[in-house]
């Protein structure tokens, strides 16, 4: 379940690098899905904010010099949250105070104004499952539902109690379904918009993502990462001869041979018609081109769809300091390229140009033989 945790969204955004300027600027899902949340949170706030600070002063006239207080607070609050989401696109005290004071002031409010203090608890108790992470949000309403089941008690005829009391619980009851929903909706809409339908393996929208988060962890904790580009080879006369749902088959059989070789934290990808990457973290050059050099025995090892031989291509990079995304990237799209120009069904290292061939059962290069 996604949940609407800030605090875990605002780390994400800082390694991002983003500012709540370019939120509708979104390049990738996982941003788009950042920038969603940041506004909601932007919007509560605003909004909390206007229709609250006119009662600073309403409670003040009424001599409710406390309740103004914790009202003048919960206005600082929002300001502020707005204020540092705008300028600096972080969230001050991680979104924390909102939900704290809307309770606080909403149990106090009712106690010393009766009904028309309880109204507010209404869109406090909502507000919560868009500002806290699920599991919180569900115990803190909990708890706020049993404290305004007590002012209640005190301050109302028990027919009120119990109708304040059911009425606000489904209020959250329904609040909660709601923030549920929209979670596993948009968790849902970012698997389907990052991956790729036929075999599931991420798709380019991850690529400058994953890749930028290897090359902070080389520049900042000097780890190593490696990156495995692999392409079949003579796809295309499979198709030929095949028929594209041969194809497709191959490439979901293709994907789950890789992904049975590949580590937990390994990221698979799907590059383009029949081109796969591979990132490894905490892997260095050497120990990628050995896995590469398995992952291309297990393809040409054994048939396709039980009798279509195939063999791939790939090439290996480590990454290096000081390098983009883009210019790791194509380092090891220039190795893919020799590795195609030099027979293919080898790897070559980007870094230290070498060639090292994958052994073929039949000693030969094979080109792809319908057995
Ligand atoms: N079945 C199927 N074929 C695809 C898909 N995407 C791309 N292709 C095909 O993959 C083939 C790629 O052809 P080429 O780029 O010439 O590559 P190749 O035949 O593998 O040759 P080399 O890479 O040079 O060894 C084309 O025929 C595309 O139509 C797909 O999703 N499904």
């Amino acid at each position: 379940m996604l949940s609407w945790n800030v605090s875990q969204n605002h780390h994400q955004e800082k390694d991002l690098n983003i500012t709540a300027s370019d939120s509708s600027l979104a390049t990738t899902p996982t941003l788009a899905v950042l920038g969603f949340k940041r506004q909601l949170v932007y919007h509560l706030h605003f909004w909390a904010f206007v229709a609250v600070a006119p009662l600073v002063l309403v409670q003040w006239k009424q001599d409710h010099f406390l309740l103004s207080g914790l009202l003048l607070l919960f206005c600082l609050n929002a300001l502020l949250v707005i204020a540092f989401l705008r300028l600096k696109g972080t969230y001050f005290l991680k979104g924390r105070l909102f939900p704290l004071l809307a309770v606080v002031c909403a149990a106090y409010s009712t106690s010393i104004n009766g009904h028309s203090g309880l109204y507010w608890a209404y869109p406090a108790a909502t507000a919560l499952f868009f500002l806290l992470p699920l599991r919180e949000a569900i115990v803190s309403n909990a708890i706020f539902v049993a404290i305004m089941a007590v002012v209640s008690f005190v301050k109302f005829p028990e027919a009120d109690f119990w109708r304040i009391t059911f009425s606000l619980g489904l209020t959250c009851l329904f609040a909660m379904i709601f923030a549920w929903l929209v979670g596993k909706l948009q968790q849902e809409l970012t698997r389907l918009a990052t991956t790729d339908p036929l075999t599931g393996c991420l798709n380019r929208s991850q690529l400058s993502d994953v890749l930028n988060s290897q090359i902070q962890m080389r520049e900042r904790y000097d780890r190593i990462s490696s990156l495995i580009l692999l392409d079949l080879d003579y796809f295309k006369t499979i198709n030929d001869q095949w028929g594209h749902l041969a194809g497709d088959k191959v490439l979901k059989e293709m994907a789950l041979r890789l992904r049975k070789r590949l580590r937990e934290n390994d990221k698979l990808f799907r590059i383009g018609g029949e081109e796969f990457m591979i990132v490894l973290p905490e892997t260095g050059e050497r120990d990628a081109n050995t896995l590469a050099h398995h992952l291309l025995a297990g393809i040409s090892g054994k048939p396709f769809l039980d009798n279509i031989k195939l063999s791939a291509s790939a090439s290996v990079a480590e990454v290096s300091r000081g390098e983009t995304w883009s210019v790791w990237l194509n380092r090891a799209d220039q190795a893919l390229y020799d590795a195609k120009s030099r027979g293919r069904n080898q790897v070559i290292n980007a870094g230290r140009p070498e060639t090292t061939r994958t052994p073929e059962p039949d000693g030969g290069i094979p080109d792809p033989m319908i057995s």
